[in-house]
């Protein structure tokens, strides 16, 4: 069913409450990635120059019901400060009798940023009287927070229970719309590629994936656990031991779509903290040494999936293909980086997720070379699962 958009309210001196992820990473107290902040701009203009008195919402970070100094909104609102060119105020709170009247002053097209909601356990729980009080700031409330979409929480679903009209927001919109068309009817082949480290928050995406896909590549230190179901030799590399068996599951039920690097670049040493690795060896899958680490995709397996990825027209990609923070095991993800320009170039929908892989195109130079990249890791491969985002689903239908 399709829902309200902003576009579809009259904003002019209504309190606007707008959910946004404005979960950035910080360094020493700024932002230093400004991305989610800049995706968010369009609608957050939107409401201001038609007359909205906006009121913004978001988390940071997971700071479990407790009030983090370091996990402060505050230097958001500096951010965009100065990428709006217009004050933004900030309230120290995001519920309370202070932030009550932060609100009603708030005059036409002036905004204020609320503080972390998640230093209220109540957020997370999706609360009811919590969604009640926040609630209790919006004539209109409007989700833009795609990156959090796959949440049931107080300000992304509990709050709709209680204000009349809920919308979403530009950002929504166009994730959903790309993501959507990317599944709902994918020019062939379609390709899917995993890697990154995190087997348990993705291995449920690649049993959904595998009948919707032409091909699906695994790569990253995710591949190591299907080595292990393999009954390979992989040293140190990563694994995660408990998952070995749906790793192995998966391998009998995927046959000849699901594709795994046949060869890596291997060291004995590697130390992720100081960001150093010992020298590097092309090594066949099955020659790993017991005192090896796999680190990045080989040669032989960078040209494979540059193969299947030229040859392909959808392409969605979540997860680097090594540990792509040192350069010398960057190669296999900033080689898929590049085919996947190509593709796109060629006519392909290429489209990628996920917080590193997104941070590794745009190191990559190639971020305007691909269709779109998700500002959502966990909530674009919830989508693709063909999972219903509670973020979204709880919005007023058309
Ligand atoms: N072979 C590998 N061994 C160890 N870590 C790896 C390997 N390949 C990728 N990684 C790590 O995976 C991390 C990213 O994983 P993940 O969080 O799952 O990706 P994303 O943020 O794109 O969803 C990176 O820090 C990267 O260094
Ligand atoms: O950064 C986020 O998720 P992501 O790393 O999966 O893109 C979102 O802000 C959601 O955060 P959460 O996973 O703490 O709920």
């Amino acid at each position: 069913m399709a829902k309200l958009s902003v576009s579809d309210l009259n904003v002019k001196g209504q309190r606007v409450l707008m959910r946004v992820d404005f979960n950035v990473p910080l360094d020493n107290g700024r932002v230093a990635n400004d991305k989610r902040l800049r995706a968010a701009l369009p609608t957050i203009r939107y409401v201001l120059e038609h007359g909205g008195r906006l009121v913004l919402m978001s988390h940071l970070g997971r700071p479990k019901g407790k009030r983090v100094p370091e996990l402060s909104l505050k230097p958001c609102a500096a951010a965009l400060e100065s990428l709006l060119g217009q004050p933004v105020a900030f309230a120290d709170d995001c519920i309370g009798p202070a932030v009550d009247r932060a609100v009603e002053t708030l005059a036409n097209g002036q905004v204020l940023l609320l503080e972390n909601l998640r230093f209220h356990k109540a957020e997370t729980d999706n609360d009811d009287a919590f969604a009640r009080a926040l609630a209790g700031l919006a004539d209109l409330y409007v989700n833009d927070a795609f990156g959090t979409a796959h949440r049931a929480h107080a300000s992304t679903a509990g709050v709709t229970r209680f204000v009349k009209t809920c919308a979403m927001g530009f950002l929504i919109e166009k994730e959903v719309a790309y993501l959507g068309d990317a599944l709902a009817s994918p020019k062939r082949p379609f390709v899917a590629i995993l890697g990154g480290a995190k087997i348990s928050g993705k291995i449920d995406v690649i049993s959904s994936l595998l009948p919707k896909v032409d091909r699906l590549i695994i790569g990253g230190g995710m591949a190591y656990t299907f080595f292990k179901a393999k009954g390979f030799e992989i040293g140190n590399s990563l694994v995660e031991p408990d998952k070995v068996e749906l790793a192995g599951n998966l391998l009998a039920q995927g046959g000849d779509k699901l594709v795994l690097p046949v060869d890596c670049l291997c060291s004995d040493q590697f130390d992720f903290d100081n960001r150093t690795v010992g020298p590097l060896i092309p090594t066949l899958i099955d020659a790993i040494p017991a005192s090896g680490s796999g680190l990045d995709i080989g040669p032989a397996s960078v040209a494979a999936f540059e193969e299947i990825i030229s040859g392909a027209k959808t392409i969605v990609w979540n997860g680097p293909m090594g540990v792509f923070e040192i350069d010398a095991t960057a190669g296999g993800t900033y080689a898929v980086a590049r085919a996947m320009a190509a593709a796109t170039e060629k006519g392909a929908i290429t489209v990628i997720g996920g917080g590193d892989s997104a941070a590794a195109v745009e190191k990559a130079g190639l971020a305007d070379r691909m269709t779109h990249i998700s500002t959502g890791g966990g909530a674009s491969l919830e989508f693709l699962e063909g999972k219903v985002l509670p973020g979204v689903a709880a919005l007023t239908d058309r």
